[in-house]
């Protein structure tokens, strides 16, 4: 909590204000019985209509001012809400976006997501909360136990008698609810992904006819929700019964003693009428602090989330490393790496030359995206080193580094936006750079055809487009800018082979400064290209050209052979 609290520093000035204009309405409302008990007990037996309606216009400017000053500052308490909340999200969002794969792998997106949404929003309602009731109800409490003590200091006793069992409830409450709130928490966790994976596969699950299975996985997860809620609920629903049993004990045994002490002559029905008013009072506010208690176990759940995130350390630090001298653009020394305990890359070396062309081929599984991941740097190195121009990248600025690459992955994001933005991706290039990069990515011809052009807006995910449209549009993307280092990870896999073909030649003669690596599955993608890297459940299995390997590497003639037939004639 006090990691999210910190968010409020900036505001303290806003806060007091609203604090004191909040203060001020709530005292003129505890002033209002006040006036009440005086107008009963002093001036109706003074007989003076004139003075009762002087003081009952008293009365009605009190109760007024009392109500604006609340709404003021309820306003700025809300306004408080939203922009420590909005910086709170802000904050979480930039550092998700800083997480490196293994920290997003721990965290799982479906849960960032929650933690960026439902927990920001339980924060957003508690701050509101604690500025709007929180400094209302205890100012209530014990601005009303100082005025009743006034007025009638024995029937206060019994007021006061009641509020150590209030303690305790919600003490016991609030101990064992934020537990059940933070479980309740990872549940919806739960049902985020579920939702997510039903949402970005609806064609898959009814192509499959899978409706009634997932209707069915997400009833048992939402079930699971409702399950935890209803727990949690339970239990705070505990809450409110019990402190209306006690206030109302506490109102029986008011008005019994006030009953005596009228009849025996030591106070008057005004002071009686006024004291249980303020009863009514002070049992609002405590059923207010009731409510912010639950708020509290559900805020303090999420911000114990929010602050996990928050608090987690960069684990892809910059690393101060001696640069080398090397021929090589991009080189891969011993480099080993896994993903959990097991070793998966292993022993990774090859260099290639600013300007050349790498293909990387190999069984699906074999490791072949890692290595670019790891090239990226989403991922450290276990073991070993990857250089740009001899220089380390664990000490390239992030920035930096991923500035050096024009990258399209396998099923990328398209957003719906035009297609000019999709390429452009705020990089502010112009129309002209744009459309020099669809025409090179072969995509000219189908967004031409299109009336408005580049203009043309994306539906989300580009589902308006074609498999093969989507991946020209990618690979536009990643050719836009002219980057230093290409990266097509199976990009090209739902082109034909004439577009593919025509894909590499203009690469080649357009892109000669970049350094390029194509994944692919396909022997025809790669064969032209200057080394070609064979992968095998994270080995490299063969390196050279595309006749080098023909006749040293098994598992390129079988690949060759599983796509083109017989290999005698060829070797
Ligand atoms: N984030 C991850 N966490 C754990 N394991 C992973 C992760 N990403 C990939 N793997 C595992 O690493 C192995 C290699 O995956 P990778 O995506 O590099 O293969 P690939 O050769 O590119 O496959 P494909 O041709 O199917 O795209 C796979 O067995 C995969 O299950």
């Amino acid at each position: 909590m006090k990691r999210v609290f910190a968010y409020l520093k900036p505001y303290y000035p806003r806060m007091a204000l609203g604090l004191f204009i909040k203060i001020l309405g709530t005292f003129m409302d505890l002033g209002l019985p006040w006036v009440l008990a005086y107008i009963l007990d002093d001036v109706i037996p003074k007989k003076s209509v004139s003075l009762i309606l002087w003081w009952g216009a008293g009365m009605l400017l009190l109760s007024v001012g009392a109500r604006t000053l609340n709404i003021v500052a309820n306003r700025m308490a809300s306004k408080v809400a939203r922009d420590a909340t909005e910086t709170l999200r802000h904050d979480l969002f930039q550092k998700i976006l800083s997480l490196s794969g293994r920290q997003l792998n721990y965290f799982t997106i479906p849960s960032l997501e929650s933690r960026m949404t439902s927990d920001t929003y339980n924060i957003h309602h508690m701050i509101g909360m604690m500025q709007r009731i929180g400094v209302r109800a205890p100012i209530i409490l014990i601005g009303g136990i100082i005025i009743t003590s006034t007025l009638e200091p024995v029937l206060t006793l019994i007021l006061i008698g009641v509020f150590p069992f209030m303690a305790l409830i919600v003490y016991l409450v609030s101990k064992k609810g934020i537990p059940l709130y933070t479980n309740l928490q990872e549940t919806v966790d739960k049902m985020v992904r579920v939702v997510r994976e039903n949402i970005t596969g609806v064609r898959v699950i009814k192509a499959l006819s899978k409706n009634e299975y997932e209707k069915g996985r997400f009833s048992s997860v939402n079930k699971e929700v409702v399950d935890k809620e209803l727990k949690a609920g339970t239990l705070m629903a505990v809450t409110n019964p019990a402190m209306n049993f006690l206030l109302n004990m506490g109102l029986t045994l008011v008005v019994i003693v006030g009953a005596f002490r009228v009849n025996s002559g030591s106070s008057e029905p005004g002071k009686i009428v006024a004291f249980l008013s303020y009863f009514m009072i002070m049992l609002h506010a405590v059923m207010a602090i009731t409510r912010i208690f639950i708020g509290v176990s559900k805020a303090s759940a999420s911000a114990k989330r929010i602050a996990e995130v928050l608090d987690t350390e960069e684990d892809l630090k910059e690393i101060p490393f001696e640069p080398k001298n090397s021929d090589y653009h991009i080189e891969f020394d011993n480099v080993c790496f896994s993903y959990t305990h097991e070793p998966f890359i292993t022993d990774i070396s090859f260099g290639i030359k600013k300007g050349e062309s790498l293909g990387i081929i190999g069984s699906t599984g074999s490791g072949k995206t890692t290595l670019v991941h790891l090239l990226m740097r989403f991922y450290d190195v276990d073991k070993g080193s990857i250089r740009i121009n001899g220089v380390d990248i664990r000490s390239i600025d992030k920035q930096k580094l991923r500035g050096m690459f024009g990258v399209a992955f396998q099923n990328d994001v398209l957003f719906a936006e035009s297609i000019y933005e999709n390429i452009n991706l705020g990089r502010g290039l112009t129309k002209e750079d744009v459309l020099i990069a669809t025409e090179d990515a072969q995509a000219a011809s189908f967004i031409l055809n299109k009336d408005d052009k580049l203009n043309h807006k994306l539906t989300i995910k580009g589902s308006n487009l074609s498999g093969g449209q989507k991946q020209r549009l990618l690979i536009a993307r990643a050719l836009a800018g002219k980057p230093e280092i290409l990266i097509l990870d199976d990009s090209s896999s739902a082109l034909d082979y004439k577009t593919d073909a025509q894909l590499r030649k203009s690469i080649r003669n357009n892109y000669k400064g970049t350094t390029s690596i194509i994944i692919a599955q396909r022997i025809s993608s790669v064969m032209k290209l200057d080394k070609i890297l064979v992968l095998e459940e994270g080995h490299m299995v063969g390196y050279g050209t595309h006749e080098e390997l023909l006749k040293t590497c098994s598992v390129y003639q079988e690949i060759y052979q599983s796509q083109f037939g017989q290999l005698e004639g060829v070797l």
